[in-house]
């Protein structure tokens, strides 16, 4: 049955997280990641990068670019304020029914919405679809050749205001030196990166953080 890697990530927190527990589930998709099968989540030393941005962002409308298992929808809903809310898009179906699995799980369902599809399409919808105004906080951490265009795509979308927080996974490991180049030169951003290390590996990575200016 658990014949993808992500249905055995899932079961194995299913067997050894507590219902209810969201860093139980965090916690024991790092302990499986680590020890058995590497998998491509923020992980734990990039992820406690990313509780620090989002604790001191205090957001309260927030969008996530690529679910894959859950993990960082998990890792950021349990850190949200009452009546925030996550808006995490993914395309790959057997990729969202994990997530789903894992964000019901973790019990912060009520936080975090799965919308499936392409972020080139999810993204216009926001506004009108979603009633979303604009956003507070973005992580980007899907194809890393999207970034620069989805970044672009809300700005065109006037989903991003005076302060929003886009924060980017894997800017050295896989890279996405478009992205990077575009953010930290274009003007229109207030660019911070924080240097760390690759999920479960010893191989340098980095998170990147790009304000926007309005
Ligand atoms: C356009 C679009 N729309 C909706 N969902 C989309 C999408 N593009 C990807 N997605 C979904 O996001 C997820 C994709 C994430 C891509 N992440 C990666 O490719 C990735 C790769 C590595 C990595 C590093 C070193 C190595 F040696 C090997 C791999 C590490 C990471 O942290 C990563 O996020 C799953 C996919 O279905
Ligand atoms: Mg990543």
């Amino acid at each position: 049955m658990n014949h993808t890697k992500e249905q055995r990530v899932l079961q194995y927190v299913l067997d050894n997280a507590t219902r209810g527990d969201p860093q139980s589930v965090v916690d024991s998709i790092d302990n499986y990641c680590n020890k058995e099968e590497w998998a491509m989540n923020v992980g734990d030393q990039k992820g406690l990068i990313l509780d620090n941005i989002v604790n001191e962002s205090n957001p309260c409308v927030l969008l996530e670019l690529g679910t894959y298992c859950g993990y960082s929808a998990v890792r950021i809903a349990r850190l949200l304020k009452p009546g925030a809310h996550l808006y995490t898009v993914e395309f790959n179906p057997a990729f969202a029914a994990v997530a789903k699995q894992m964000i019901e799980f973790a019990g912060v369902q009520d936080k975090v919405q799965i919308l499936e599809g392409n972020t080139q399409d999810i993204i216009p919808q926001l506004k009108k679809k979603y009633e979303v105004d604009t956003l507070d906080f973005v992580f980007i951490d899907h194809w890393k050749d999207k970034y620069l265009e989805d970044t672009k795509l809300l700005e065109k979308c006037n989903l991003l205001r005076k302060g929003t927080v886009v924060l980017a996974d894997n800017v050295i490991v896989p890279g996405a030196p478009d992205f990077l180049e575009y953010v930290r030169t274009c003007g229109r951003y207030d660019c911070t990166n924080y240097p760390s290390f690759l999920e479960y590996m010893d191989e340098k990575d980095a998170l990147e953080k790009a304000i926007f200016r309005g």
